[in-house]
């Protein structure tokens, strides 16, 4: 990607009217070129398209939002993107104010005008002693800031923000472990491996900054895969390997995320073997991720994979049903807000398979209900979802779903809906029940006077047998999953 230079336009800047609506697109344009690098495409979208500059005078840049709510989530979350985008193109003097819409019902919009929190100019205070100790509190959290920043740990990844299921109850336990005793425990390294957006950053991280609470002198570093083979590369051509190599020898606690992106890069490996051996050596600890469990990385040398297996190896799993509910509970009171149960439901009916997905619905959900100001009800909120959410319930029936799940399993709707117990007849009829309570409103007796003239009994019993199969066997996952796409083209 190649981004304007900062030089570029900074002299533009001085050649042209300093105060200049052009110049502010232009300055915004390049910055979001580099934000856009760095989060992901729904959060991009949701959060920065509706930004417009307005205009850039004497090294400030203005930016109109459309809400307060919307300032105060950009400032909450992406701050520091903003700044360091700024910073590289217009230099450390760079300053950012928002014009924050408060009103549009006036025919022009009423408007004011905030700084950036953290690039406000500090306020002088008279010398009191309260004051004193304000500003020593002030400069201790500045303090911890900066060395979190500098241990690249995001300080929202904690424990108490990770909601532990059966999906990731063995990792969960074994990394609360590690963060009481890095070094000193039996799983080093540690490894957690899992499919994507199901939290393996968030876990790693959140043992790092649980050692950083408990002991404020460790230093710990996160630094993903691919972080690491490019400032190696970039130490080797400017001449500072050694630098490089002694820089990771001191860290007590490293954590490398997406190990797999080290497959088939020879150079990177040896170093990180000789790193590993260092650290392990002195009973530092080490916490790997990756996106598959080690023994199926290919490209990686048998000796680092060797050194890879000696600790605990632990998997995360897709959240089951009631977990999904009760980490959209805890986004929903990290931001304060409460929704109805059955929208809660909804959404933790439709998005199964990433936990980042899940998040991206509630702040599109949240972005939406601001900009439109509009009550969040079942039906707003399968309009806004519906890029994410594309099974529309009301518009599927048991028919679609009938036919869906005899086609896959080659199997007639008589049998279905007959009393045959053959493996493939029997476990079609269960997952046909599984989809019709988890993709339409029908009720229990419904579904079951469907397949068959059967009981609600018998569908629950369908239902929670399919569940459990989904969370122990990836080919139910798959064959479910599968089934849902069927039913969502058959159904549009
Ligand atoms: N159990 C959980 N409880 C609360 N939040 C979670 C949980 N699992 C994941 N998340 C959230 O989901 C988002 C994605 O998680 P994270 O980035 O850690 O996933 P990942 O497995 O590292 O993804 P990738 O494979 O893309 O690197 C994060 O915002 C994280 O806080």
């Amino acid at each position: 990607m190649s981004h304007t230079q900062p030089h570029d336009l900074v002299q533009k800047s001085t050649e042209t009217h300093p105060v200049n609506a052009g110049f502010a697109q232009k300055v915004w344009d390049a910055c979001i070129e580099i934000i856009r690098g760095k989060i992901n495409n729904q959060a991009f979208k949701t959060w920065f398209t509706p930004i417009r500059p307005l205009h850039f005078a004497d090294n400030e840049l203005t930016i109109e939002v459309p809400s307060q709510f919307f300032y105060e989530w950009i400032e909450e979350n992406y701050s520091r993107y903003v700044k360091d985008a700024l910073k590289e193109i217009i230099g450390s003097e760079g300053k950012l104010m928002y014009s924050i819409v408060m009103d549009k019902s006036q025919g022009h919009p009423v408007t004011i005008e905030l700084p950036q929190q953290n690039m406000a100019t500090a306020v002088t205070t008279p010398i009191e002693e309260e004051e004193h100790r304000e500003e020593a509190a002030e400069r201790e959290r500045f303090r911890k800031n900066r060395q979190k920043f500098e241990s690249h740990l995001n300080p929202k990844y904690t424990f108490s923000t990770l909601i532990r299921g059966d999906c990731n109850s063995l990792a969960f336990a074994a990394s609360k472990s590690v963060s009481q005793n890095p070094g000193q425990n039996a799983f080093n390294p540690l490894v957690i491996y899992g499919g994507v957006g199901l939290g393996k950053t968030h876990m790693m991280q959140a043992i790092g900054n649980q050692v950083r609470e408990n002991a404020h002198s460790s230093y710990v570093l996160y630094v993903s895969s691919e972080k690491f083979a490019i400032d190696f590369v970039n130490a080797i051509q400017n001449g500072n390997i050694q630098e490089f190599s002694s820089f990771y020898r001191t860290i007590d606690v490293l954590i490398i995320d997406d190990i797999q992106f080290f497959a088939g890069k020879e150079k990177t490996q040896e170093e990180i073997f000789h790193i590993f051996n260092t650290l392990h050596q002195s009973n530092k600890q080490i916490i790997l991720s990756s996106d598959r469990p080690i023994k199926e990385i290919k490209g990686i040398e048998d000796r680092l994979i060797s050194r890879f297996n000696w600790g605990l190896s632990v998997d995360l799993q897709p959240p089951d049903y009631e977990t999904r509910k009760a980490i959209i509970q805890s986004k929903l009171e990290q931001n304060g807000v409460t929704l109805d149960s059955n929208i809660v439901d909804f959404i933790a009916t439709n998005v199964t398979q990433n936990v980042r997905e899940l998040e991206g619905c509630i702040v599109k959900l949240l972005a939406a209900h601001s900009l439109f100001n509009q009550e969040i009800d079942l039906a707003f909120t399968k309009s806004t979802l519906k890029d994410i959410i594309r099974i529309q319930a009301k518009q599927l029936t048991l028919d679609t779903i009938e036919k869906a799940v005899c086609s896959y399993f080659s199997i007639t709707p008589n049998d279905l809906k007959g009393k045959s117990k053959k493996k493939e007849i029997a476990t079609g009829r269960q997952i046909a029940m599984y989809l019709s309570k988890e993709l339409t409103d029908s009720s229990l007796k419904t579904i079951g006077l469907h397949f068959g003239g059967r009981d609600h009994s018998t569908v629950i019993h369908g239902c929670s047998t399919v569940s459990k199969k989904m969370e122990k066997s990836m080919e139910m996952r798959n064959t479910v999953e599968e089934l849902k796409k069927r039913i969502e083209i058959m159904s549009m």
